[in-house]
């Protein structure tokens, strides 16, 4: 992975960062200072996590990398992959509700982003199968949204976002919905295709547990306006799975991390 290659000089580290934020702010046209100063690099090809209590500006910081909303100071810096189409800057967003249109199939859903890109009907029904069977849910292209249980719909947003081929991938609480059981499987499917396709992950969660277990690193972040507050390597065997879940290696960074997220916490009246 590239996260373990040593980089020699300072250019050879910057041309293999994904995203490069420095010295960024957030300040809303209401006033409130959502973020930073944030300086955050990630390498490509890495998986981390965003974590930190609720308000401090993760899902700002996602806004910022996917260009979505500009920052107010500092500099938001993400390398773009050059081949296939432009559609989605090379960024795809899988967010917390899966957004689907309930009116058409989920084979149109996933094709959405290659339609407004103007892709071919015929590459992108191709394109979205091959999406499709990626999160395991090739034999329900035809079905509509309402047929599919909540892990499958997240399945489909999943899909959607894969089927521009981004070389990364900006994940808002896509699993925070779901039970226990599903979102282990999620988890694990997640995993397997970071593993196969490369792409460098940013994942904002609520859960210690879950970004211990996804994650290379765990980036904990301060009460609003965001900063970090801690930045913890996850160094494991890989592939992970129920092995390293119930480890005592787990656990341990487990109560690293949450004991890096508690002073986050501290002094907060609203929770
Ligand atoms: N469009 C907006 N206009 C004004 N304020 C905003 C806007 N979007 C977010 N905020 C404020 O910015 C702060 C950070 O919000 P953000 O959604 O980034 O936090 P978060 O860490 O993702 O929160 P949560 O974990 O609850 O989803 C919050 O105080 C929020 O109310």
């Amino acid at each position: 992975m590239s996260s373990a290659k040593p980089s020699s000089t300072i250019k050879a580290s910057l041309t293999a960062l994904a995203v490069h934020l420095r010295g960024v702010t957030k300040v809303y046209d209401n006033g409130v200072m959502a973020l930073g100063p944030l300086d955050l690099a990630v390498p490509k090809g890495e998986f981390i996590s965003l974590l930190g209590p609720s308000g401090c500006g993760k899902s700002t910081a996602l806004r910022l990398i996917a260009g979505l909303s500009p920052a107010s100071s500092g500099a938001v810096r993400v390398s773009r992959h050059e081949g296939d189409v432009q559609i989605g800057h090379g960024i795809g967003f899988v967010f917390q509700e899966p957004t689907l249109m309930p009116w058409t199939s989920v084979r149109e859903n996933v094709r959405l982003p290659l339609k407004l890109g103007g892709i071919a009907k015929a590459e992108g029904r191709a394109r979205a199968d091959a999406a499709l069977a990626s999160v395991g849910l090739a034999d329900f292209a035809d079905a509509f949204p309402r047929e599919l249980s909540g892990g499958m719909k997240m399945r489909v947003s999943l899909a959607r976002a894969l089927v521009t081929d981004p070389d990364i991938l900006l994940m808002d609480e896509p699993f925070a919905a779901l039970d226990e059981i599903t979102r282990f499987r999620l988890n694990n499917d997640l995993l397997a295709l970071w593993r196969s396709l490369g792409k460098t992950v940013i994942f904002v969660t609520h859960s210690v547990f879950e970004s211990v277990y996804l994650s290379q690193r765990v980036v904990v972040m301060t009460a609003r306006p965001g900063r970090i507050q801690a930045d913890i390597r996850i160094d494991t065997v890989e592939p992970r799975g129920e092995e390293f879940r119930t480890s005592t290696a787990y656990s341990d960074y487990c109560r690293r991390v949450s004991a890096a997220l508690a002073p986050s916490y501290s002094g907060r009246s609203t929770l």
